[in-house]
């Protein structure tokens, strides 16, 4: 912990640059990363767009609205302090192990349920939003672990949200589901009680990738790691350590769901990830048992499910219709 509980210690993105003199967005350019970053918080958002261009979609709008975010939490609560705080946090849950029994305990996918208000593709799910009450109708029908958004502006979640369900007595797992860019907000996750947090391969270069990882394991959380395509699965098997990987049927970037991603991605790449003891998470767009079955013979071990759930008038019940069986803890 000492090594890295360094304030001064910078991003290794920004290693990478000062090393090779490449800017952040040429490193991640050559990942084939499309989202650009443009690293100065301090200046307002007129003047980034007139040196970028507007934001190409909705991806890219997301990260550089939570560039400045994240500078004002580093403002608000030093990392120092924050590092310090994790440290002294009651211990984490295992969310990777609970989802690997859930999926044998089943013979069906575990589920992450996800507490998820609204969405910028879906606007509001739910009028009447109360996150702990979803999140205990989700565990006492079966749910492995529970999702929890944070992101307050695209989706109305916000920590506070976490912190609630976490201190409700609830006990499955808990997956901080933020944009992460910045090592602050993980360790701010873990403040907060997330026991895993997503990463999304779309928007971190491998060197952030691995950083955030090893951060991920000194504080005892799970690393959901999140791709889309080919070449974001590619680049995330060749980093060591990944244990959980999540392939979203959503593009981030269009909107654009499509469940055959799974199939497509697993077909190509399935032998790897199953050499390597790696689990899979099929991610959105899952309404009733036959989505559940295609993703399972897919080869997902669990989803993560949201819109299909929270929308239902009891979120609870739904768990058993959209696996067309109950499931048990
Ligand atoms: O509501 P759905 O279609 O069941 O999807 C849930 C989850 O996969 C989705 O919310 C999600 C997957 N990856 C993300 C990254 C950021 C925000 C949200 C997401």
């Amino acid at each position: 912990m000492e090594e890295l509980a360094q304030d001064d210690m910078v991003n290794a993105v920004e290693l990478a640059q000062w090393e090779n003199g490449k800017s952040i967005n040429d490193i991640a350019a050559s990942q084939g990363i499309r989202i650009r970053r443009h690293c100065r918080p301090s200046v307002p958002m007129k003047e980034i767009e007139e040196e970028l261009g507007a934001p190409r979609n909705i991806l890219e709008k997301i990260i550089w609205d939570k560039e400045f975010e994240v500078a004002e939490g580093h403002a608000r609560r030093p990392l120092r302090e924050l590092i310090k705080a994790a440290e002294q946090a009651p211990p984490t849950r295992d969310f990777f192990g609970a989802l690997a029994s859930a999926y044998k305990r089943n013979g069906v996918p575990a589920l992450i349920a996800e507490v998820k208000k609204a969405s910028p593709s879906r606007g509001v799910l739910r009028e009447n939003f109360n996150p702990v009450e979803i999140a205990q109708a989700y565990e006492k029908n079966g749910a492995a672990c529970l999702s929890i958004l944070t992101d307050e502006k695209y989706f109305q979640g916000s920590f506070e949200n976490l912190e609630k369900v976490r201190n409700s007595g609830v006990k499955c797992p808990l997956l901080c589901k933020e944009f992460v860019i910045d090592k602050w907000q993980i360790y701010h996750a873990r403040v907060k009680g997330a026991d895993a947090i997503l990463l999304i391969a779309a928007v971190l270069p491998d060197l952030d990738m691995k950083y955030f990882l090893r951060i991920c394991k000194e504080l005892g959380m799970t690393a959901l790691i999140e791709v889309h395509d080919e070449r974001e699965m590619e680049r995330v098997l060749k980093i060591s350590g990944v244990q959980l990987i999540g392939i979203n049927n959503r593009s981030l970037e269009t909107f654009v769901v499509d469940t055959s991603n799974t199939k497509m991605l697993l077909e190509k790449h399935g032998d790897t990830i199953r050499e390597k003891g790696i689990l899979v998470v099929g991610e959105s767009g899952l309404f009733n048992p036959d989505d559940v079955a295609y993703v399972q013979n897919a080869g997902v071990s669990a989803v993560l499910v949201g819109e299909s759930l929270v929308k239902q008038e009891d979120p609870g019940r739904a768990i058993a219709g959209l696996f067309g069986k109950e499931l048990l803890h």
